[in-house]
């Protein structure tokens, strides 16, 4: 097996006596979609935080291309390729949308010609020109998401988990924007690791899928068996 991934074995959250997550163990490549999917309170983006940084886990190890980060905080994580999006994006409402990832791309490094270059690219491939020069006040919470997407790419990330990218649009809507960053996956060598409980939405769009219930791994696999697994045909449509 290949050593550069992002790899969680046996991983665990104990909040005060509340196990969120009890030995969940995960692995993401580069280039692959994986998405993490459970119903609600299953324990994903407990999962997400604890791989990005966000919480430590009380149990457990996390490698991020074979070098042990469980100590490591969130910025260290993203200095070293892996970066996360927020359910709740936050944007300078006074500059434009290419002005916010440039900011981004800028904070991480880059000189202002590379900055501008890279965020137009990003914009474009997201389908998201149009709103280069808007105000980012201005645009709609939907597409705000996806600013915050773009802005994650300018980091050029190895690992991107996204919380929930697509919530608030329609599942058509839902179904291209995680489309469009798969094939930022396959072109780039991008892992993405994409949490999600609407299963209709990555069937189509997930290279294969991670699902929790009650903070446990049910099952990992690729979409089609996935489908057909009655522990989690029970889970999404067994219980009243
Ligand atoms: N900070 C916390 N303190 C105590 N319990 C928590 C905390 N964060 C999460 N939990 C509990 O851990 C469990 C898993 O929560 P988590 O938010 O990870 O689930 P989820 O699958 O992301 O849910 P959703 O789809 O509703 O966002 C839930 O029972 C939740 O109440």
């Amino acid at each position: 097996m290949s050593e550069r991934a992002l790899v969680l074995e046996h991983g665990g959250m104990n909040f005060d006596g509340v196990h969120a997550v009890e030995d969940v163990s995960l692995r993401l490549e580069p280039g692959e979609v994986l998405g993490l999917i459970g119903p609600n309170g299953s324990g994903k983006t407990t999962t997400l935080n604890m791989l990005s940084g966000v919480l430590r886990p009380t149990a457990g190890r996390i490698s991020l291309d074979g070098v042990d980060v469980t100590r490591r905080p969130l910025r260290s994580r993203a200095r070293a390729g892996l970066v996360r999006t927020f359910q709740s994006v936050k944007v300078f409402g006074r500059l434009t949308v290419a002005e916010n990832i440039e900011a981004a791309a800028l904070g991480a490094g880059m000189r202002r010609s590379e900055a501008r270059r890279i965020t137009l690219e990003i914009l474009e491939e997201l389908g998201l020109s149009e709103l280069a020069e808007q105000r980012a006040d201005a645009v709609p919470a939907g597409q705000v998401r996806s600013v915050g997407i773009a802005r994650a790419l300018a980091l050029r990330p190895t690992y991107l988990l996204l919380d929930e990218p697509a919530a608030g649009q329609n599942e058509t809507e839902a179904i291209e924007l995680i489309r469009i960053i798969a094939s930022f996956a396959k072109t780039r060598g991008l892992g993405v690791l994409l949490v999600e409980h609407d299963m209709t939405v990555v069937m189509g769009t997930c290279d294969r899928l991670h699902v929790l219930d009650s903070g446990r791994t049910v099952v990992t696999g690729e979409p089609e068996a996935i489908r057909r697994d009655p522990k989690v045909i029970e889970i999404y449509f067994g219980r009243g």
